[in-house]
């Protein structure tokens, strides 16, 4: 038996849904993790300082009883976004950071950004308080394939954007590629990397091969094996750009599992478990407490979280329910396609 205690972890990157899907998944949150930055990708989006504190106070009262759990919120940067309402706010310490989705590029993001110069009197506000980006990496010009959206959007959006706003603070979300690997580790510390979980376990072949997998179908989607390989050492280095964001993001199964099925991987329940054997697979294993307890809290300039969580290596095979079942709906839970023998305690 083999066992690691842990601060306990974080989750840099989570869709926590709202309404009955809020009130049904957040468990799958709380039961492991101390807080998440929580995306603002709702119908209508989480834009002012006041929708961001209307949903977390939805999300307080949807918390499990005795649940220590502390939801960070986001603010959706759309073209029109006050800078002096984003100021309020970020100052006020209700939010934490501001998600850049281009317009288009993914669930919900129909009120992204489409002209950045448009954003630039917000992001420079931003550079000069510190309120980190989140930013969904993705160009969406049709003639862009999509496997190639995200080295794309490094070059012609992400960089000129950086180069525009010295000092803004970033964070490239769910990176995918090696090209995403690369481009973090030649930036300063002013540039932070969030890598889900199933990116480091599933490649483009998972979703197609034998059959096209609805529930391995997420934006940005599963690249080719070497990138994950790049994701995998990433991860593991302890390097402190790179954190966890699980980019847990349910979908009902009958969203899934349809002609125009949704993107998201559903993961806040096995993230933990899948981690500690990715690790241990790359013999990484000390560097765990980096990537999911200490290097996001550095970067967002917060303390790591006091209480702990212990991860347990037994003969069994961990138990997982196979769906979520929510009052929106059943949720089916990520499956690795093998066994795992780590357990929460
Ligand atoms: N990752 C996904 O595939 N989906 C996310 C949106 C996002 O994070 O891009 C969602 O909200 O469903
Ligand atoms: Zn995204
Ligand atoms: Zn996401």
């Amino acid at each position: 038996m083999t066992e690691i205690t842990l601060p306990r972890p974080d989750d840099w990157h989570l869709h926590l849904r709202d309404g009955a899907m809020l009130k049904g998944i957040l468990p799958e949150s709380t039961h492991h993790f101390g807080r998440a930055i929580v995306m603002p990708n709702l119908v209508p989006p989480v834009v002012t300082a006041e929708d961001a504190a209307a949903y977390r106070a939805r999300i307080m009262a949807a918390l499990p009883a005795g649940a220590r759990f502390t939801p960070l919120m986001t603010l959706y940067l759309t073209e029109t976004t006050d800078p002096a309402d984003l100021r309020a706010a970020a100052e006020s310490g209700l939010v934490s950071a501001v998600k850049l989705y281009p317009a288009g590029a993914t669930t919900n993001s129909a009120s992204g950004v489409r002209d950045f110069d448009k954003v630039r009197g917000v992001l420079e506000v931003m550079a000069e308080i510190g309120l980190p980006l989140c930013v969904h990496g993705e160009v969406v010009s049709p003639e862009v394939d999509i496997f190639d959206r995200e080295a794309v959007f490094i070059e012609t959006v992400l960089d000129p954007i950086r180069r525009a706003t010295p000092g803004l603070r970033v964070v490239m979300e769910h990176i995918t590629t090696k090209d995403g690997v690369d481009y973090a580790r030649s930036q300063d510390e002013t540039l932070g990397a969030t890598i889900t979980t199933h990116h480091l376990i599933i490649n483009r072949n998972h979703i197609l091969v034998g059959g096209i997998k609805p529930h391995y179908y997420c934006l940005p989607v599963a690249k080719r094996e070497h990138h994950r390989l790049a994701l995998r050492e990433a991860a593991t280095s302890g390097e402190a750009r790179f954190f966890l964001g699980t980019d847990s993001a349910p979908h009902i199964d009958a969203l899934k599992e349809h002609a125009c099925g949704c993107a998201g991987c559903f993961t806040a329940t096995n993230t933990m478990q899948l981690l500690a054997h990715v690790f241990e697979e790359d013999g990484k294993l000390a560097n765990l407490e980096a990537f999911a307890s200490r290097n996001g809290p550095a970067f967002y300039r917060l303390p790591v979280n006091s209480d702990t969580l212990t991860l347990i290596k037994t003969g069994t095979p961990a138990q997982w329910p196979a769906k979520i079942e929510t009052g929106a709906g059943p949720v089916t839970v990520f499956d690795p396609g093998f066994p795992v023998y780590w357990h929460v305690k």
